[in-house]
């Protein structure tokens, strides 16, 4: 029998989902999004198999219905879902970064609400950047709440299984408290890092001088205001929490700097290096793996579109790709990220047979 999924938000986390929940034949994906323009390039691009014209028409034939919208819009709908002609036995989640606001909405449903959180993502969002293998290894949190329904639950679980996350059932305040430590405090901080650079007027040019470094430390800050105002705003306790935590660690810090003694300094790093190299980063973990390769490069004009051209023709496919340390007349490095092990493999030898380049992996 066929389930009917409606998924509403059709951005970079619900396009992902879509893709994903079409590997499973049973199944058929309607999408709904604000923008029709959003929806249109979502059935064009084939993520859902239809683009239902009015939400509530979609909504009373689905089966389990996703909102995949900014949290606040997620609250706003879901209040609206009350005037809705559901069926008896549709099961309501979510995809939200922030579960105890929406699990206390979801008290007021006439139907089964079930919070759910793929804790993947990007900065980048819209469909356009939607990727059905978004999930894969991730965690993607459940958080039934009161529902004590433990055969739609089940029933939940096995429909997003194609998407190979790990489901993981966690209470809302649990999720929020980690969520602000691993993932929202973090966007502030790489968010005001940026305002410090933005406020250097002194010497301008250091923005050219922004490497790899502050980079890789800035990446969420280009991620989409809207969606992190409403995280914001809704996790603003846990938030808050962390950034009084935060400014009596940096006091601790700046006390040390005052003196100036090398050791306990390079403690403050070492314990940040044991700590960061032990996270589960690599294939398992909340973190969103990618493998990646270098290559040494000559600077000269094409030679990116060659190589990844080689990458097109054996259907590699890749997930970044990013240039590091490239000066005039010097070798500068290609890091190209792939999926998966194998697929990187595969890459290396490509480059290694069709190009004279030197390829590492680190
Ligand atoms: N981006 C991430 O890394 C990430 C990861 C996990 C979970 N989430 C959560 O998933 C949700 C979606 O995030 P995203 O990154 O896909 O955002 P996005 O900006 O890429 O997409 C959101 C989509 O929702 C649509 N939308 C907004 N209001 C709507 C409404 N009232 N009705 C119908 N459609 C509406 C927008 O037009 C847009 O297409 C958010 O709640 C976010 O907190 C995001
Ligand atoms: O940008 C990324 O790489 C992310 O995975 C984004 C990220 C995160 O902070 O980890 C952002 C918000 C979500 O709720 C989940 C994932």
């Amino acid at each position: 029998m066929t389930t009917h999924i409606l998924i509403i938000g059709l951005g970079l986390i619900g396009g992902s989902l879509a893709k994903a929940l079409q590997r499973n034949q049973d199944v058929h994906v309607a999408g709904y999004d604000a923008d029709p323009l959003t929806a249109r390039k979502a059935f064009k691009m084939g993520i859902i198999h239809s683009s239902p014209p009015s939400l509530e028409q979609a909504a009373s034939e689905a089966d389990v219905i996703v909102f995949a919208t900014p949290v606040g819009a997620t609250i706003k709908l879901m209040e609206q879902s009350k005037y809705w002609q559901l069926k008896d036995d549709v099961i309501l989640t979510d995809t939200g970064s922030t579960k105890i606001q929406i699990m206390e909405s979801s008290k007021s449903l006439n139907h089964l609400f079930i919070g759910g959180h793929p804790m993947a993502g990007s900065h980048k969002s819209g469909v356009e950047a939607a990727k059905e293998v978004l999930f894969e290894n991730a965690y993607y949190i459940l958080t039934p709440g009161n529902a004590t329904d433990d055969e739609r639950l089940q029933f939940l679980k096995e429909l997003l299984s194609v998407t190979k996350a790990k489901i993981k059932i966690l209470p809302a305040e649990e999720h929020d408290h980690m969520t602000a430590i691993v993932s929202h405090f973090p966007h502030l901080i790489a968010a005001s890092l940026v305002h410090q650079l933005d406020q250097e007027d002194k010497f301008p040019f250091a923005r050219q001088l922004a490497a790899g470094g502050f980079r890789d430390t800035t990446r969420i800050a280009s991620a989409n205001p809207e969606m992190w105002r409403d995280i914001t705003t809704q996790n603003n306790t846990m938030i808050v929490q962390q950034l009084d935590n935060w400014m009596e660690q940096m006091e601790q810090l700046k006390q040390m700097l005052k003196k100036n003694d090398p050791e306990p300094i390079q403690q403050f790093f070492s314990h940040a290096k044991t700590v960061r190299d032990e996270l589960p980063i690599s294939g398992h973990g909340a973190m969103f793996s990618v493998f990646d390769l270098y290559i040494d490069v000559p600077d000269i004009p094409g030679i990116i579109s060659e190589l990844t051209g080689y990458l097109a023709e054996e259907e590699i496919s890749i997930v970044n790709l990013r240039i590091l340390e490239t000066r005039e007349d010097v070798f500068g490095i290609l890091v190209i990220s792939f999926q998966t092990t194998e697929d990187r493999a595969r890459a290396q030898k490509c480059m290694m047979t069709r190009t004279v380049y030197d390829t590492y992996i680190s």
